[in-house]
């Protein structure tokens, strides 16, 4: 019998401030892919998948299920556990509601939904412990994918693992998700890098259900890995404290009922990240500075969203002044935005 699956993964806001590659919050965007499976029929031809795309970045996202991040990931996890090829006759169609390279975890969840997808084909029945070991090996820090897969305000750390796991988990990415022809030759595929067991490990903290997040998003592109390009490799203790101080508060500042917009604005600050990027995004100092909880009713902290461009500002009201404001600024520098109010939502979905 033909099999129709759905699977639902959120947008996600890595860091909020202090808490670089550490903590991520999932927000009211999704990626959705709707699988069309068919019987298989033995002796019958390989039909290649068919993918489909609408919605953000569908006029530059790769329709060959060997290029596209979200199928390679799901062949990943099929070769892995012995599975060579897609099943034959397979359609998806994906609608996405993430904007690429903006700082709100679209290849986190591009990521999500391959492990999801290679789950779900290969009927691997795999738990999300054992997903996240194989979106850790794609996505190498924590903060968006675990955020998507679990939603909410998570933590998340990645433990330190013994010389022959450390080098298992570090082989290059094109060894993981290596590009291929579909008409590759039988061998192809065999002896994948598997994870190690228990890469990654995470907690959920609570969550004030009346914090809203503002995306203030600007209509251009920085990829993640360009943006960790401009970090340095070691910091000063001064600034590791600086983070580290205000990371423990805000991690139970933003449970809090009412939420403290003394307490979070500070909270939010970070010296480890966003000073570096601030080359790369044009008013992201200014917006920070100048949109405050005293100048801002209802503002309680404003930070770079994940590697950027996208700032975060979570707030109980006063939602338009802060990103009417924030495009008034951004408009000084050159830079149009966009934004939405989102709402903390629950993790990834299969149905
Ligand atoms: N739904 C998707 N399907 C396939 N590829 C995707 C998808 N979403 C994101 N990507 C890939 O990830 C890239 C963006 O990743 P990245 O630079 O990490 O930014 P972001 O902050 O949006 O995660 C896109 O340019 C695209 O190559
Ligand atoms: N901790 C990472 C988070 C990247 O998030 P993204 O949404 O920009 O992919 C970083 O700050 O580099």
């Amino acid at each position: 019998m033909t099999r129709t699956f759905t699977l639902r993964v959120p947008a996600t806001s890595a860091n909020i401030g202090p808490g670089f590659d550490v903590v991520g919050l999932s927000l009211s965007l999704h990626l959705t892919l709707t699988v069309v499976q068919p019987d298989p029929v033995p002796n019958a031809p390989y039909v290649p998948t068919i993918l489909r795309y609408t919605g953000e970045g569908a006029a530059e996202v790769p329709l060959d299920a060997y290029k596209n991040l979200t199928t390679r990931v799901a062949l990943y996890l099929l070769r892995c556990h012995g599975i060579r090829l897609l099943p034959s006759g397979l359609t998806i169609d994906v609608h996405n509601e993430i904007p690429f390279g903006r700082g709100l975890g679209s290849s986190g969840a591009a990521v999500i939904a391959g492990v999801l997808l290679g789950n779900e084909l290969g009927k691997l029945n795999l738990p999300r412990e054992r997903l996240l070991d194989f979106a850790l090996m794609v996505e190498r820090h924590p903060d968006n994918v675990t955020a998507a897969l679990v939603g909410g305000f998570v933590g998340s750390y990645l433990r330190e693992l013994d010389s022959a796991a450390t080098e298992a988990a570090s082989v290059p990415l094109s060894e993981v998700l290596p590009e291929y022809p579909p008409d590759a030759g039988e061998d192809w595929g065999l002896n994948p890098p598997v994870p190690p067991l228990g890469i990654g490990h995470f907690v959920r903290f609570a969550w004030s259900e009346s914090i809203k997040a503002v995306a203030i998003i600007p209509r251009f592109e920085l990829s993640t890995a360009t943006a960790r390009e401009v970090l340095p490799t070691s910091y000063s203790r001064k600034d590791l404290v600086f983070n580290l101080q205000r990371l423990a508060v805000l991690t139970t500042a933003l449970g809090q009922s009412p939420p403290d917009p003394e307490l979070i604005y500070e909270a939010m600050k970070d010296r480890i990240h966003q000073p570096y990027r601030k080359a790369l995004i044009p008013g992201l100092p200014e917006v920070t500075s100048s949109i405050t909880p005293s100048t801002h009713p209802g503002l309680l902290g404003i930070c770079l969203s994940g590697a950027g461009p996208t700032i975060l500002a979570l707030a109980t009201h006063g939602f338009e002044a802060i990103a009417e404001d924030a495009r008034t600024i951004f408009k000084e520098k050159g830079v149009e935005i966009d934004w939405k109010l989102l709402t903390v939502v629950g993790g990834c979905s299969v149905e």
